[in-house]
């Protein structure tokens, strides 16, 4: 199952800025783990924005839930899911 998501990414202005690139760090990891593995095979910066458009490939709700939920940055996003089927015109 495909889902589209955005993420837009709200770091507290007063969360200490080495603790930031700590928490950076580990979600830049995690998130190349899973596209690595196939689950996360798209992410695009929104220009101008701190934010991502990302495609995931999981096989239900709840895993995306679990994943998403895993994000080092989780606490300092807002987060919004469009569940994708397959269009009637596409040919591929
Ligand atoms: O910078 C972002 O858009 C947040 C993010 C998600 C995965 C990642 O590496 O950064």
């Amino acid at each position: 199952m495909l889902y589209l998501v955005r993420m837009d990414v709200k770091i507290p202005h007063d969360l200490p800025a080495d603790v930031a690139a700590e928490i950076k760090a580990r979600e830049k990891a995690y998130s190349q783990q899973l596209q690595h593995d196939g689950r996360w095979p798209h992410i695009w910066r929104v220009v101008g924005e701190y934010a991502n458009y990302s495609v995931f490939d999981v096989a239900s709700n709840d895993e995306l839930h679990e994943l998403l939920q895993g994000l080092p940055l989780f606490p300092y996003m807002d987060i919004q899911v469009t569940p994708l089927a397959r269009h009637p015109s596409a040919i591929a």
